[in-house]
């Protein structure tokens, strides 16, 4: 994935998201919440458990407890009483006695084993062994997941649904988390319509803010959408400097290339600061990076394609960043390529395709077909981007690719 032979005056991608992930300032507001409201949260500071888990020794089947030292003097075990998931044994359990246990039940004082019950043959209150356990066999220990003050989760985690079976299994109810970042959404374009109005001549339905609104809503955040503003510079001046009063971070859709009726980068000029503008990288070469007076903004080509593969590629690393959470890297695979695929030498190419593994393990990938940045169907058909280097030209069907998987904003 070398990208080092960029078209010019083009920003090679892995430069570009290097220089907008060390321009961002993570928010540094906190909330208290309860953790049935904790998916997907970011925890605000290290959390550590106020308790051993598990919080006792205890079975890892339904059995027989006993000491292994009895086992050397005689041939069964004298049954004198039974321990429970949440009763216990009351008592002590001498030498040459053991204690019938279920799975998850204290283990009784004086026993060090438990010998599962297929493995005994048990007449009246003789309990006979078929088979030898170790000492210590079938028996979890108390702090052997977790030890009472260790740091179980560090700040910055994105809460995952088994981490909150995790934090209730501490008895954890209460979770500082950092506050949700608010994005707001812009589609530009005097031939956007609204779902439910007529479309005149020219006009098509706008879909991108479906589409941003529902990644946003996988990265937890709240979603004020600005709906269409028309390709007016003083209309799209307004609407910026709304949502930058409101949000913390501004995303529009269309505008940003070089047309007669492309304000964004202007506008961004006038009322902020560009960071960049222009990637080497297909689809989504006209994106821009900057700053509004409060908050940071992302202009995201129109073509729904490029909008979608820059949010995903782009925005959404940064808003991750913006919000403290630390992004698990890219996972980058080798796959033989089915499809022949056109390529021009100039910009980093994220092609969309099907991963597909064989019963031999061989990963192979094919092409959604047309790749180009107004055929959303190319994406929504995919389930991985075949990412090709900018100085790479076409690739034929039986070479080999990288392949990067989906992450969970498109799903
Ligand atoms: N002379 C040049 N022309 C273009 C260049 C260039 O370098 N030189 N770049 C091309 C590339 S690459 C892209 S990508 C597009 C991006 O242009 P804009 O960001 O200005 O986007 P628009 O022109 O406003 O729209 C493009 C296309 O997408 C449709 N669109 C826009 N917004 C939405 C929406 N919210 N929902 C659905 N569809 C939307 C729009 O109708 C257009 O068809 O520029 C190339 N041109
Ligand atoms: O870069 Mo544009 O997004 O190729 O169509």
């Amino acid at each position: 994935m070398v990208d080092c032979c960029s078209a010019p005056g083009l920003m090679p991608f892995q430069q570009a998201l290097e220089t907008m992930l060390a321009a961002i300032e993570p928010i540094t507001d906190t909330e208290t919440i309860t953790l049935s409201e904790g998916l997907g949260r970011i925890l605000s500071s290290d959390l550590s458990s106020p308790i051993n888990v598990p919080p006792h020794n205890n079975s890892a089947m339904d059995g027989y407890a006993f000491a292994q030292a009895s086992l050397a003097e005689q041939d069964s075990l004298h049954l004198v009483g039974r321990s429970m998931a949440g009763q216990p044994f009351q008592g002590d359990c001498q030498a040459g006695q053991c204690i019938r246990i279920m799975t998850g039940a204290k283990m009784p004082a004086g026993c060090d084993t438990v010998q599962m019950q297929e493995n005994c043959a048990v007449s009246d209150d003789k309990v006979e062994f078929l088979a030898q356990p170790k000492v210590g066999a079938n028996v979890r220990y108390a702090g052997e997941d977790i030890k009472q003050g260790q740091v179980v989760f560090a700040k910055g985690r994105r809460l995952s649904a088994i981490d909150l079976g995790v934090l209730a299994s501490l008895g954890i109810n209460q979770l500082q988390v950092f506050r949700k970042l608010k994005v707001a959404l812009i589609a530009t374009g005097d031939e956007l319509k609204a779902l439910g109005e007529p479309l005149s001549e020219g006009d098509i339905f706008e879909s991108n803010s479906y589409a941003l609104a529902g990644m946003l809503k996988n990265l937890n955040v709240e979603v004020i959408n600005f709906g269409v503003i028309i390709d007016d510079e003083s209309a799209i001046k307004k609407a910026f400097l709304q949502a930058d009063e409101q949000a913390d971070a501004v995303i529009s859709s269309g505008g940003v290339s070089v047309g007669d009726a492309d304000y964004t980068k202007l506008v961004l000029e006038q009322i902020g600061e560009v960071g960049f503008w222009k990637i080497a990288m297909k689809p989504g070469k006209p994106f821009a990076f900057g700053k509004l007076p409060n908050s940071i903004f992302f202009g995201l080509p129109g073509n729904p394609v490029s909008a979608m593969v820059t949010a995903d590629l782009l925005a959404m690393p940064a808003l991750m960043k913006l919000q403290h959470c630390h992004a698990a890297p890219a996972i980058t695979l080798k796959a033989k390529c089915s499809s022949d695929l056109r390529k021009s030498p100039g910009r980093m190419d994220f092609q969309r395709g099907i991963l597909s593994q064989d019963s031999n393990g061989e990963l192979t990938v094919s092409s959604t077909g047309s790749q180009g940045s107004g055929i959303l169907t190319s994406i929504a058909a995919a389930n991985c981007y075949i990412v090709l280097a900018a100085e790479q030209g076409k690739v034929l069907a039986g070479e080999t690719v990288d392949v990067r998987l989906f992450e969970r904003f498109f799903s």
